[in-house]
């Protein structure tokens, strides 16, 4: 029986994490979770699976669910994730959350020497050096989520990083992937909200139409597999079949397929190094599927994803600013406050301003995450 600590529960990772721990109710048990604002959903979750520990974002829902269930301890806040990653009887971590904010947390959590399965990539985005070098020194395995890092750390088993030509990521192309730039200019949330392949957060759906999840994902893949940003190529694929490839020395690619179904990432990570049946996954039938396609990414039309490469080359803090001007900007978009083709502008103007630090250290990153922060929501 592995126990799991999950912050993000109530999420569209969290959800389809929950759909595996009940799926395989005697191999996990959930000890920990936290939730956001979604207290509906937090009940249902707290009958459903007993949970010891939950946190939630506010103090008011804090209030109200412990005087609802006298018999489980809660918590709130920041702290709140904190407590739920390094819950003692939790031998998991799944950071599930959305955003930098899970940070801290995940840093916590590698220091109790919890195994980590990471499907936030802000998380790695916003300071990977220091989420990577934790991780070695405490011997903790930092396992993928995101489905196209899955995918290479699938194919890796068996291999040698040293023997890693290229990682080749595949981009659905997301919403708005057969629109030119001028066709933007218009769109509405609600049309960005249309993932053709994928059901999932508000959030990161956005992040696909902009490209600034490939973005991210490069970033992420940088800090995941210790792979130079010159060898780490994206490939624009629109049916998210491959998940993504690893081309090898030797002119091998290899290449994990599957329907796009995260339950899959997900207990993949929860099941390392061993694997186990899902019976309930919707199977792939190539037959069925018939073709595959694949166009060169055109880094010109998607100017996040530019953006994200010049970044994370820059390194320090220059990630740490991309992704806190894009968070700001993407929550900024589905409020209504800004225009699809102001989010790059945004960021752009962000990363423009800011003074690279080298090698920064937490209280450095989450300084300049907060300045960042302040400074889009002023220019809004
Ligand atoms: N969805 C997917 O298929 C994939 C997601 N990812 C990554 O996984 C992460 C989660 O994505 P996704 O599940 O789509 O996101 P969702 O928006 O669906 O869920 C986010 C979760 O985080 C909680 N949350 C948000 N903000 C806070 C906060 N400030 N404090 C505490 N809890 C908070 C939400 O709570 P509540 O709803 O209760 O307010 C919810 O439980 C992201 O980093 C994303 O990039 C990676 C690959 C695929
Ligand atoms: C499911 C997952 O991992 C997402 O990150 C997905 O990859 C989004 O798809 P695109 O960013 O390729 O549109
Ligand atoms: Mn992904």
């Amino acid at each position: 029986m592995k126990t799991i600590s999950l912050m993000g529960a109530t999420g569209s990772i969290g959800t389809q994490t929950l759909d595996i721990i009940r799926e395989h109710h005697e191999e996990f048990k959930l000890a920990a979770l936290s939730v956001g604002k979604n207290i509906e959903l937090a009940r249902k979750i707290i009958i459903e699976f007993q949970p010891e520990l939950v946190s939630v974002q506010d103090y008011h829902d804090y209030n109200t669910l412990k005087t609802e269930f006298p018999g489980v301890k809660f918590t709130f806040g920041e702290e709140g994730l904190i407590e739920t990653a390094v819950y003692e009887k939790s031998d998991i971590l799944v950071n599930a959350v959305l955003g930098s904010v899970g940070l801290n947390p995940t840093l916590q959590a590698i220091e109790k020497g919890k195994i980590i399965a990471i499907a936030n990539k802000e998380t790695l985005v916003t300071a990977g050096h220091l989420v990577v070098e934790a991780a070695k020194r405490n011997h903790v395995p930092l396992l993928p989520v995101d489905s196209e890092h899955s995918a290479i750390f699938q194919a890796l088993q068996g291999e040698k990083e040293k023997n890693i030509e290229r990682l080749i990521l595949t981009a659905s192309g997301g919403s708005f992937r057969d629109r030119t730039r001028e066709e933007l200019v218009n769109v509405t949330v609600e049309e960005a909200l249309q993932h053709p392949n994928w059901s999932m957060g508000a959030k990161i759906t956005i992040d696909s139409a902009t490209m600034m999840n490939k973005g991210l994902e490069v970033i992420e893949a940088h800090w995941l597999f210790n792979m130079p940003y010159e060898k780490i190529d994206v490939l624009m694929h629109k049916e998210s079949i491959i998940h993504s490839m690893i081309e090898f020395h030797d002119s091998s690619i290899m290449a994990q397929l599957g329907t796009p179904d995260m339950r899959v990432p997900i207990q993949f990570a929860l099941t390392y190094p061993d694997r186990m049946p899902l019976p309930s996954a919707n199977r792939l039938n190539l037959a069925q599927v018939g073709k595959l396609h694949f166009q060169e990414m055109d880094v010109e039309r998607f100017r996040c994803l530019k953006l994200a490469y010049e970044a994370g080359k820059i390194g320090g803090t220059m990630p740490t600013v991309l992704n806190a001007a894009n968070e700001v900007a993407v929550a900024a978009f589905l409020e209504g406050k800004i225009h699809f083709l102001q989010i790059d502008d945004l960021i752009e103007k962000a990363l423009s301003i800011h003074q690279m630090i080298d090698h920064p250290s937490l209280t450095t990153i989450q300084e300049v995450d907060k300045e960042t922060r302040q400074y889009v929501s002023s220019l809004l």
